[in-house]
């Protein structure tokens, strides 16, 4: 499977029509790759928490319009990153903002096929949880490559975004709905950029699973954002890693290895539930 991680650097000067326009382009010239992940909230921006609700757009708004028709044109699954998302129907969650970080995910042929609401909200109070309602739900999307006799997929991608990488819980509960893979969009911070590389190396130690973080880059609301976007396998190695300015990895994941690997070091039969 050969993936392209787009590690997307902006600041605060740029329009979000520009960067839509921008990332679109960029989304289409990875036509050959299988799978074109981009990070969280790469549009309204990660830490621009006063132009999210101005900012913010339904799953079927400009932004996904543009993702999805991008997705076709190259004829790659994309993974879109995250969205403000703003429900047409009104519909508010359980501490009724009415708006949610949801990662978008379209076919090769355009279609969405999943829409992930980030489930921990990053800000201690303020940020997130002041202004966005929670994610309840785990999802999964078929990853590309050839199926199983049963027909279904042979490798499932399970979705996370950025601050949920600090919840181990999380990663069990996608490896028991049968995730060999996780995609986590980020806006992670250069401060703490070391724990970014660390825990998507321990998601991927622990569950046995391949690892895909697009992390962002420059600087914007006056956050330093960390790149360091990062394609871990299942063992643990690093297959690729950015730096900290905007840029493109463009990787080969061997998916078979995963089932290997669980094989040969069956470590998750021996978990005590
Ligand atoms: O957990 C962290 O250190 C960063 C998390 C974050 O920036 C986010 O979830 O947007």
């Amino acid at each position: 499977m050969r993936v392209a991680v787009l590690q997307i650097g902006y600041g605060d000067d740029e329009l979000m029509a520009d960067r839509l326009t921008r990332v679109a382009d960029l989304v289409r010239a990875q036509a050959g790759h299988d799978l074109v992940v981009l990070p969280e909230l790469w549009a309204p921006g990660g830490f621009s928490y006063r132009d999210w609700a101005d900012r913010a757009q339904p799953v079927d708004g400009p932004i996904g319009t543009a993702m999805s028709a991008a997705a076709r044109d190259a004829g790659v699954l994309l993974h879109a990153g995250s969205i403000v998302e703003r429900p047409a129907s009104g519909e508010v969650g359980s501490d009724g903002h009415g708006l949610w970080n949801t990662s978008l995910v379209y076919a090769a042929d355009g279609g969405l096929v999943a829409a992930y609401r980030k489930i921990h909200r990053f800000g201690f109070g303020a940020g997130e949880p002041k202004l966005m309602d929670a994610g309840e739900d785990v999802v999964l999307v078929d990853l590309p490559g050839d199926p199983l006799p049963d027909g279904s997929a042979a490798f499932r991608a399970a979705l996370s975004t950025c601050y949920d990488l600090r919840f181990p819980e999380l990663y069990r509960r996608q490896l028991d709905a049968g995730a060999t893979a996780f995609i986590v969009p980020a806006a992670w911070p250069a401060a703490r950029v070391r724990h970014w590389t660390l825990l998507a190396h321990a998601r991927a130690i622990e569950n046995q699973c391949v690892v895909i973080a697009c992390n962002t880059a420059g600087t914007h609301a006056g956050t330093e954002m960390g790149g360091h976007s990062q394609v871990i396998s299942a063992t643990g190695e690093a297959l690729a890693m950015a730096g900290t300015s905007e840029e493109v990895l463009s990787v080969e994941v061997d998916m078979a290895a995963v089932t290997t690997w669980r094989e040969k070091f069956p470590v998750l039969q021996d978990r005590r539930l």
